[in-house]
């Protein structure tokens, strides 16, 4: 596997804004430019954008498939069970969240990557705000940059809206499907989350603050627009670098183009078929934590092909503002410790922010004495606002 160590940011990757490196705090992250770009040779990306070739990763067959449960099913939570405890991934179907929904909102993400570079950097994300157009913020801590763009919605999806469509018509198209697939998605993902509360033997009470306010759950939330234009040269790019999620569950929608693979126990990539209107669901960290070191948070990634630019949504339910995640008591064994400690969904997201993978061992209890220096010394809020 090729795994991501720290380098330095780079201001800009644009081929065509060369300028705005100057204008740019260095440590902003630009996509390339993708509706623009100029290959200087045929076919040859830009050695920025060239990730050694994949010839020895490539996808395991023979693997079982990752199941496709449907969440109505009488043996749903049983399913469910077995593919967190193997796969730490599974397809949902029978989810009520309407297909002609998750179409609209992939036709408002083409729409908005499809916007010239100049109008999409008037949403740049900025070093102190999670939300906003760029590069995935795993990117900084790869050595080669991403063939694909990403587009956070966190609170107010107006604001992100007007900055891309001043036109009052263009904007409010986006707000109302956006605001109409949140909803959606808050409701199947806790349906989701229950489920997996359950296959674990817990209930609602024993995460109380799966019970919290309206305003705060909606601040559980968080939409990524990802956008993989077609490549001329696919098996040396790389989508999406290999990571787990932050967060309690995602629930992606990944269209009809393939390209999420998820990593086997064994090691091998498996890639997760487009299912008709199936979504995707990972188990992020949050969940490993939660449940105390029993499901795996899923290390995937997402390739890109040769000849159809592929849309994906994630929706990243955390936990909400203030609310401290841990290991659920009834899953630690009596005179043992949890193996995790106590920690924020904000603050988690700044430690991964600046350590990646190896974030989750930091929080360790065996490790976290150790630790807390470190974690004073990197500020890790200073990530999310
Ligand atoms: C809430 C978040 C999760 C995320 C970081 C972010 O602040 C917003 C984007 C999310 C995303 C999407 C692509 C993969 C990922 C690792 C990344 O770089 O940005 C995830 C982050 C995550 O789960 O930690
Ligand atoms: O595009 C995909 O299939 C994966 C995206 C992803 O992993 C993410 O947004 O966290
Ligand atoms: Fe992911």
């Amino acid at each position: 596997m090729m795994h991501c160590s720290r380098r330095g940011a780079r201001a800009n990757r644009s081929s065509k804004s060369s300028n705005m490196s100057t204008t740019l705090p260095h440590h902003t992250i630009i996509p390339l430019d993708f509706t623009n770009l100029i290959l200087t040779q045929s076919n040859k990306l830009p050695h920025t954008h060239t990730w050694p070739h994949r010839s020895y990763d490539s996808p395991d067959p023979s693997h079982h498939p990752v199941p496709v449960i449907d969440l109505s099913a009488p043996r749903a939570v049983h399913l469910i069970r077995h593919a967190c405890d193997k796969f730490g991934a599974f397809q949902v179907t029978g989810h009520g969240v309407p297909v002609q929904l998750l179409k609209e909102v992939e036709a408002e993400a083409r729409r908005l990557f499809s916007l010239p570079m100049g109008r999409k950097i008037l949403a740049l994300r900025s070093p102190e705000n999670m939300a906003g157009y760029g590069t995935a913020p795993v990117s900084l801590l790869c050595p080669k940059g991403l063939w694909s763009e990403g587009f956070t919605i966190a609170g107010s999806v107006a604001e992100h809206a007007t900055k891309l469509w001043p036109a009052h018509d263009e904007s409010s198209r986006f707000c109302s499907v956006i605001g109409e697939y949140k909803k959606q998605m808050e409701l199947v993902t806790k349906k989701i989350i229950t489920l997996i509360l359950t296959s674990l033997g817990l209930t609602n009470d024993d995460v109380p603050w799966m019970k919290a306010e309206k305003e705060a759950v909606s601040e559980a939330a968080v939409v990524q627009l990802n956008s993989y234009p077609v490549c001329p040269d696919p098996a040396q790019a790389m989508g999406m670098a290999p990571h787990t999620d932050s967060s309690m569950v995602t629930v992606l929608y990944q269209g009809n183009v393939a390209g999420l693979q998820l990593q086997s126990e064994k090691g091998r990539w498996v890639t997760v078929p487009p299912t008709e209107g199936a979504l995707v669901v990972n188990l992020g960290d949050l969940m490993h934590i939660l449940s105390n070191g029993r499901f795996r948070s899923v290390l995937h990634r997402a390739l890109v092909n040769g000849s159809e630019h592929r849309i994906s949504v994630a929706y990243f339910y955390g936990s909400p503002k203030g609310v401290e995640v841990k290991p659920a008591v009834n899953l630690v064994g009596e005179g043992t410790s949890p193996m995790y400690g106590p920690v924020t969904w904000k603050d988690y997201l700044g430690l991964k922010g600046r350590h990646g993978q190896k974030a989750l061992e930091m929080i360790k209890t065996s490790k976290v004495h150790g630790m807390l220096s470190v974690c004073k010394m990197c500020a890790m809020s200073n990530v999310v606002s």
